[in-house]
């Protein structure tokens, strides 16, 4: 059995919901479907889930919630126009109005409007789908059994919820399930974190120990390099789920990095592949590859800042690397990762634009407290992740890729090794991340 996954952008009008249908009736394997919410029809377009957060933020700022409310009901009732459900437009009305009378005292208040969008994407595809002869039901992730924690957008999955999900392997119907979010032991909807209907379906297809996890969008398969910095980039054949992870974690968001983790856990293969081109084989996600390739891929992501501390014999002082992690732990401030010398150590932290006194306070009390030679923090700096399981026996992949650097007088701030030993990473000054992606890029992939 498959668990198959659309993105919004695959379910962004009533044709692409009439390609997500001609998809599933084409392989009966196909018996789990997972949905977004409905996603941009045009670059300029709004997403269901903005909208809806849109929505969220007048009700909750008390302002003429009557706009949101209606750009909501023209959108869904449109795509029924479209897929002859017309007699849907007043049940998705009515769900969209009744949000107002949920209490904003509610922790969870937050979640319940952004779930909306997956739960109606899923009540839509199951008209759809029984009007036109495949029999399939909803299911909701309670239903589901997605039993989750954590505070409001944040859910994270309970060991506990596979037992329930196995279950959903005895029905012989399509079913539906809104992806994006799960249900607390207090009975809260929780959603994940943006992106998180790839988490929903891994989930499953993890919990069902799946065959195939399927995940459908809008580009014919993951290229070695963020399309929006490369044009048009070489598709990956073939890239193991650790090297995916390392590579969604830093900018390639084509999949929630999040999602990787059950599914290798289980040993589900996936794949990804495209709504438009279902024909074209996509790129397969698996635990070893068999394609030899000095790089998969080069991705990146701006927003980070180094903090540089220099202390004379620091090598000789266990306890100032210890102090500066708890000044960063009182500050509510994590560690993306960190690299040390004799006399010094580089700690690598994401920007955050909310907590600039913060970054006061953190030089200030390293100096009270650790006595340095010198502290220095370099804001607006980025990382390039060139990423490849083969990098462990080609030790050759960083002088190249150090020297096209140089070449095109890049400066690296600092060089690491993430500690998997798939990925380098180089931080750059913001304003040169894009030359520098290009530049990696061309020197493996041209
Ligand atoms: N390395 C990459 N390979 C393919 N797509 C990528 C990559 N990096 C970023 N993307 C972007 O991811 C998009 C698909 O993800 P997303 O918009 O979340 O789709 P969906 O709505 O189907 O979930 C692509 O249209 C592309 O712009
Ligand atoms: N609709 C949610 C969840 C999601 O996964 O969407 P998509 O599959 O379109 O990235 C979001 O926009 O974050």
């Amino acid at each position: 059995m498959k668990v198959t996954k659309f993105g919004g952008s695959s379910l962004a009008n009533g044709d692409q919901i009439r390609k997500v249908f001609q998809i599933i009736k084409a392989d009966p394997r196909r018996k789990i479907v997972v949905v977004s919410a409905f996603g941009k029809q045009y670059p300029t377009d709004v997403k269901v889930t903005d909208l809806l957060i849109s929505y969220y933020l007048d009700y909750k700022n008390k302002k003429n919630i009557k706009k949101i409310q209606e750009k909501l009901v023209t959108r869904f009732s449109c795509v029924l126009q479209e897929l002859d459900l017309k007699e849907m437009t007043s049940v998705i009305t009515d769900k969209i109005k009744n949000l107002t009378e949920l209490s904003l005292e509610n922790a969870y208040v937050y979640d319940q409007f952004l779930s909306l969008g997956e739960t109606c994407s899923a009540l839509i595809l199951t008209a759809f789908f029984n009007k036109n002869g495949l029999t399939a039901s909803f299911v909701s992730p309670k239903e589901a059994g997605i039993l989750v924690e954590g505070d409001s957008a944040q859910a994270t999955l309970l060991p506990q919820a596979n037992q329930k999900i196995r279950l959903l392997s005895k029905r012989r119907e399509i079913l539906i399930i809104p992806g994006f979010f799960g249900i607390t032991q207090k009975d809260e909807v929780c959603t994940f974190s943006r992106g998180g209907s790839d988490i929903t379906g891994a989930i499953i297809a993890a919990g069902l120990n799946a065959e195939l996890y399927e995940n459908f969008t809008d580009v014919d398969g993951i290229y070695a390099a963020n399309p929006n910095q490369i044009e048009s980039p070489v598709i990956i054949e073939e890239i193991t789920y650790r090297e995916m992870r390392e590579l969604a974690t830093l900018g390639f968001n084509v999949i929630h990095h999040e999602a990787l983790i059950p599914v290798e856990r289980a040993c589900v293969p996936m794949v990804l592949k495209n709504t438009n081109h279902p024909e074209l084989n996509g790129t397969k996600i698996v635990s070893r590859w068999t394609i030899d390739m000095p790089l998969v891929g080069v991705s990146s992501s701006k927003g980070y800042d180094l903090l540089k501390v220099n202390k004379y014999m620091r090598n000789r002082t266990a306890s100032v690397i210890r102090s500066c992690f708890e000044i960063l732990e009182q500050l509510n401030i994590s560690v993306e990762a960190m690299t040390t010398g004799i006399d010094d150590f580089t700690i690598l932290i994401k920007h955050n634009p909310l907590s600039e006194q913060n970054e006061k306070r953190l030089i200030e009390t390293i100096q009270e407290r650790l006595d340095p030679d010198e502290v220095r923090f370099t804001k607006h700096l980025a990382i390039i992740s060139a990423v490849g399981e083969e990098m462990r026996q080609q030790t050759h992949i960083t002088s190249r890729a150090t020297k096209a650097l140089a070449q095109k007088k890049i400066k690296i701030e600092t060089l690491l090794q993430g500690s998997s030993e798939v990925s380098l990473l180089f931080v750059v000054a913001e304003h040169q991340e894009n030359k520098a992606v290009r530049t990696l890029y061309a020197e493996f992939f041209d």
